[in-house]
C-alpha cells in the first residue's frame, strides 16, 4: 500500500516495448512543447548576438524610411531621412549599466505591477503598482531622496546625453536639434502571468504610432539574455523575416521610430529583464527635461 489510490492498474506494460516507445514519444512530444511555446522559432537573422562585443563603433543596418513621417510636420536637419537600426556595446560600461540596474531595482522595491511587467519613469514619476500607477514624488514624497542619490540621477543624465550624441552621428542629425520626450523608462520583465493590458508587453508595434512623439528609439539594455533570463529577445518584423538583437548589459540599440521598425519583444520565459527605453523628438514641443533630485 502506498500512495498509488488505484491497486488494480499495473504498470508492467510500460515496460514492454510499445510502452517503452510511447514514453519516449511522449517526453519527446512535451520537450519540443516546451521549446516551441517559450522560444520564437521564425527567427531568421540574428543581428547581434548576446555573445559579440560591437565596439567602438556602432553596427548600422540601413533600412528604407517609411511613409509615416510624411504625417507629421517636418524639422530639417532632425526628421529621418536616412531610416534604421544601429547597435553598440562601446557606449555605456558593464559597470554603469549594473548601476542603473540597481537604481532601476531599489526604485521598483517601492511597488511594481502584479504581472509581468513594471515600469518606473523618473520624469513623470509613474511606477506601476498592482494594476495601476502611482507618481513616486508625491506618493513617496520626500523619502524619495532615501531611494536615489544625486549620483544615480547624474549617471542617468549622462547616459542619456551620450546616447543623443550617437543618435545624432550615426544618423547625420544636428544633436541640438533632437529631443528627450516621453515616455522614457525603465522596464522590468519577467515571466509572470500578465494582470492587465499594461503587463502585455510582447505585442507587435511601431513606436511612433503607439507614443505619437517619437522619432528615435533607443533601448539600454541592463541585464544579459541567456544568463539573467531567457526569451526576451527583441523581434525586428520585416516582410521577409524578422531579425533579432539578443540583450546584454550596457548594449544599446537605437532605431529610427517609423513603421520601418515594426516590431516586439519575445516573451520572457525565466528570469529577469532590465531595460531603459529612452526616446527622442525632433518637435521641440514634445521636449521633456531630465529628471532631477533638486525638484522633490
Ligand atoms: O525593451 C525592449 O527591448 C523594447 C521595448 C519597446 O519596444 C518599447 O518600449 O517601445
Ligand atoms: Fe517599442
Amino acid at each position: 500500500q502506498g500512495i498509488w489510490p488505484f491497486p488494480e492498474l499495473h504498470l508492467a506494460w510500460l515496460q514492454t516495448a510499445p510502452g517503452l516507445l510511447l514514453v519516449t514519444l511522449l517526453a519527446c512530444g512535451t520537450s519540443l512543447w516546451l521549446y516551441l511555446s517559450t522560444a520564437d522559432a521564425d527567427i531568421t537573422e540574428t543581428l547581434v548576438g548576446r555573445g559579440e562585443l560591437v565596439s567602438p563603433q556602432p553596427r548600422v543596418f540601413a533600412v528604407p524610411c517609411s511613409e509615416d513621417y510624411d504625417q507629421h510636420k517636418r524639422f530639417p536637419g532632425c526628421t529621418p531621412q536616412k531610416c534604421g537600426r544601429a547597435v553598440t556595446d562601446g557606449l555605456v560600461s558593464r559597470e554603469e549599466a549594473q548601476a542603473l540596474r540597481r537604481l532601476a531595482e531599489r526604485g521598483l522595491a517601492l511597488a511594481g505591477s502584479e504581472g509581468g511587467a513594471s515600469i518606473l519613469d523618473l520624469h513623470s514619476g509613474a511606477l506601476s503598482m498592482g494594476k495601476q500607477f502611482v507618481n513616486i514624488y508625491r506618493y513617496f514624497g520626500d523619502q524619495i531622496g532615501e531611494v536615489f542619490t544625486q549620483e544615480d540621477f547624474r549617471l542617468y543624465r549622462d547616459v542619456r546625453r551620450r546616447i543623443q550624441d550617437t543618435i545624432a552621428q550615426t544618423f547625420g542629425l544636428d544633436v541640438s536639434l533632437l529631443f528627450l520626450t516621453k515616455p522614457t523608462f525603465f522596464s522590468r520583465i519577467n515571466s509572470t502571468e500578465a494582470k492587465t493590458q499594461h503587463d502585455e508587453y510582447w505585442h507587435p508595434h511601431i513606436d511612433k504610432v503607439t507614443y505619437g512623439s517619437f522619432d528615435y528609439t533607443s533601448l539600454l539594455y541592463l541585464t544579459d539574455y541567456g544568463t539573467d533570463f531567457t526569451g526576451g529577445r527583441f523581434i525586428f518584423m520585416d516582410k521577409d523575416g524578422n531579425r533579432t538583437v539578443e540583450p546584454r548589459a550596457g548594449r544599446l540599440s537605437f532605431f529610427s521610430s517609423g513603421s520601418e521598425n515594426l516590431h516586439r519583444v519575445e516573451r520572457v520565459a525565466w528570469g529577469t529583464r532590465f531595460a531603459i527605453t529612452v526616446s527622442f523628438t525632433c518637435d521641440p514641443a514634445h521636449a521633456i527635461a531630465d529628471p532631477s533630485l533638486a525638484a522633490v
